[in-house]
């Protein structure tokens, strides 16, 4: 069996960075960093539907502007990346559907099922496209992650080859539901079906073919 670890710290198939962190430590970390991440989505959702006035407007922006500086203090050199331990605990607080640390992911929280994956969401003001709908982009977005999840089904690296949408009828903002399944497997193509629902039933359809990169192992393959 070949491992998709490589050592600590270096970069692996696929750009994924082993880190010797402790599970315990990845953990509190990552709720601490969710925390600050809800409190700065509330903001870009309070800023987006703000009507206070300009000078209160100009208030908040140089208190915010402290704010930044004080986490600019300590930084990473680039992007958060994706990290795995020798436990096998992975995070990638930066990815930008899923990421605990983003504040622009949603975040999707994808559940692992019998036929695939799926993911309740709510979303709101910040992802809007038509006047009270997800934007198109977004909703692709959502469904191009959750169908590399489930590609990747926890055991290989897939990246998006193709992907097609259908935007059956207007996504409104609000909750939903997302769905995918692998519908067949060729070589290193895996061909994944997916969907968005709303209560009165799917606004989108996507499939996509998701391709194991040459040279990248699975873990049990
Ligand atoms: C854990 C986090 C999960 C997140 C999931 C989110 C998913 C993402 O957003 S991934 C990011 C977006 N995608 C990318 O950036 C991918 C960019 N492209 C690439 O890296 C490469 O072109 C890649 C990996 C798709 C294919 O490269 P490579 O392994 O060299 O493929 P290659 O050997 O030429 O072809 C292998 C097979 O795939 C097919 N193929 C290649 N590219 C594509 C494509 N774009 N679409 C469909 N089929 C393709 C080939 O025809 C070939 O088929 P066959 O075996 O039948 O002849």
């Amino acid at each position: 069996m070949t491992s998709r670890f490589p050592d600590a710290g270096a970069v692996g198939a696929g750009g994924f960075v082993r880190d010797d962190t402790p599970t315990p430590e990845v953990d509190r970390r990552e709720a601490v960093m969710a925390s600050l991440a809800g409190t700065v989505r509330e903001l870009v959702d309070a800023t987006i539907r703000t009507t206070v006035a300009d000078d209160e407007v100009h208030r908040v922006r140089d208190e915010l502007a402290l704010l930044v500086d004080r986490l600019r203090a300590a930084q990473l050199p680039g992007p958060a990346g994706i990290r795995y331990n020798a436990e096998f605990r992975a995070w990638n607080w930066g990815n930008a559907v899923v990421g605990a640390a983003n504040a622009i992911a949603p975040p999707l929280e994808v559940v692992h099922d019998a036929s695939g994956c799926h993911a309740d969401v709510v979303l709101g003001a910040a992802y809007e496209g038509p006047p009270g709908l997800v934007h198109g982009g977004v909703s692709a977005m959502l469904l191009d992650h959750i169908m590399g999840v489930t590609a990747s089904a926890m055991r290989r690296t897939t990246f998006t080859g193709t992907l097609t949408m259908r935007y059956r009828r207007g996504t409104p903002l609000g909750p939903l539901r997302l769905e995918a399944r692998i519908v067949r497997e060729e070589g290193r193509k895996v061909f994944v079906v997916a969907s968005i629902s709303d209560a009165e039933g799917v606004t989108v359809e996507a499939d996509g073919v998701f391709i194991q990169p040459a040279g990248t192992p699975a873990v049990d393959g």
